[in-house]
Formats: C-alpha cells, structure tokens, sequence
C-alpha cells in the first residue's frame, strides 16, 4: 500500500457540543512504522484514540483507514477492518481465564478465525510463556506486567493492521516498562502500524518512526522522529509552551 495505513485530516472532536477537545488535528500511521503522540495530562490523547476507534465521531475532518473513510465507524465494525486497541485502563475481564480473555474478541468471528484459533493461541503462548503457564487461572489474579503481557498477547491474536497503544507502561516497574516498548517494536517490525502514546517522552521518541506533540487539544510539533533529538527537555518545554 503506498498511501499511509490511518490518516486524520482536520479532525475536530469533542464530547460536548459546544466544548471542542480536539482541533484540527492532522497526523499519519504508516504499515510497518511507530508514530508516537505526545503531551502533557489532559492534552487529548486518550481522546484522539477514541477518536480513532469510532467512540467519538468526529465533528468535522476525517479519518481513512487504509484509503476508506471510516469517520464515525462503529468501534466493532473496525475491529474487523484490523483496527485494535490496547487502552489505558484494563480492558481485561477479571474472573475470567487468561485463556478465555484470550480468545473471547475471536469468538463472535469464528467465520473469520476459526480455523486459524489454535494456531494463533500457539503463537501467544510462544511468546509470552507466562501466558501458557497461567492459562486457567483468573486474569485478575495476574500480576501487573503479566496482565499487560495479556493485554498485548489478546493484541496480537486478532492481528491487526493497526494498533493504538495508550500508555503501556504506566504503572509498571522499568524493567517490565522495557519489555513492553521490545513488545511493540516486534508487532511494528510484523509489519503493523502503531500510534504509541506514553509519558516517558525520550522512550517514545527514540523508537518511533514519527512524532506528533500534541497540546491544549492541537498538534504544536510533528516530524521524522530525528528531527526530535538533542535538547529534549527544552524543545518540550517549546511545544507545550511551558517553563518547568
Ligand atoms: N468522557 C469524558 N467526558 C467529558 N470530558 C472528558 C471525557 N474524557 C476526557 N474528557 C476531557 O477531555 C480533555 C482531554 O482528556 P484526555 O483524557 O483525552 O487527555 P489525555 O491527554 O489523554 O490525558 P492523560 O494523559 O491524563 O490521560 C480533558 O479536559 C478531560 O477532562
């Protein structure tokens, strides 16, 4: 595909009428590349990616998917466009089995993947072995960074085209926080695109591909991610407009 794999034109949104939270925002993912957004708390990041997934319709502009508009598409409707989301917040069902949570978004498509379920599972459990391990017990008794090996794994069994990822490390320690960035590149070396949102500025800088700098709800900065080296901390302080 020659085009890029998700592109925003001018996309306002918001969730009241009257009260715009994001404004004429522009920005790509292409296949096989880390576009990554950053911003200070409250900027409209969580809000650009539900933006994307089809929670919130945009009020004007657009968003294509691989060339086809899909503004205001249905969030499930994308799902099977190869759409995923690995969100913020657990998306995982706590008194369910590791395994079920697993499968369970597969389940409603068997005609799409039934044939192709085990070998899937297979895969997850190759990589993640803690998975394998812990298949039948409670998703809600995993530990932090295993539940976020589940999150990806659940990811990386649908296969999607595009993946928006929303904070992944938050909350865990630095060295799981190192596995989760290794986790991204593999699914962006597969050949997926992927929209990564994170706090830790330098990380998501020197592994994406592109940067977007997002601020009061507008995009302040975006380039080639090498165009984002040096004096972080000072051109952050520039995009923002904040003296810290
Ligand atoms: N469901 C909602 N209803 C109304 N306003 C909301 C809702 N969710 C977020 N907002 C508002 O939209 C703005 C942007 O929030 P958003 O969560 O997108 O920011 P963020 O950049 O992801 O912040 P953080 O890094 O803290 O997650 C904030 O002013 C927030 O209060």
């Amino acid at each position: 595909m020659s085009g890029p794999l998700l592109e925003m034109r001018g996309v306002t949104a918001g969730y009241a009428q009257d009260i715009d939270v994001l404004r004429e925002i522009s920005l790509r993912v292409d296949a096989g590349q880390v576009t990554g957004l950053i911003g200070l708390n409250g900027a409209g990041k969580s809000t650009l990616v539900k933006t994307i997934c089809g929670f919130l319709a945009p009020k004007s502009g657009s968003v294509t998917f691989e060339g086809n508009d899909v503004s205001g598409v249905a969030p499930h409707k994308l799902i099977d466009l190869g759409i995923c989301c690995i969100p913020q917040e657990s998306s995982l069902f706590p008194y369910l089995s590791v395994e079920d949570n697993l499968t369970l978004p597969l389940l409603g498509r068997r005609a799409k993947f039934g044939s192709v379920l085990k070998q899937r599972l297979d895969d997850v459990y190759a990589q993640f072995p803690a998975l394998h391990e812990k298949r039948s017990q409670a998703a809600g008794s995993l530990s932090g960074g295993q539940q976020k090996q589940l999150e990806f794994g659940k990811a990386w069994l649908q296969q999607p085209k595009l993946c928006l990822v929303d904070e992944p490390s938050i909350g865990l320690s630095p060295r799981i926080s190192e596995e989760v960035f290794t986790w991204i590149e593999k699914f962006a070396s597969s050949g997926m695109g992927i929209l990564l949102i994170d706090h830790n500025v330098r990380r998501v800088v020197r592994m994406s591909d592109r940067v977007c700098v997002l601020s009061l709800g507008r995009i302040t900065a975006e380039g080639a991610s090498s165009e984002f080296q040096g004096d972080l901390h000072r051109q952050v302080q520039e995009w923002l407009g904040l003296d810290f």
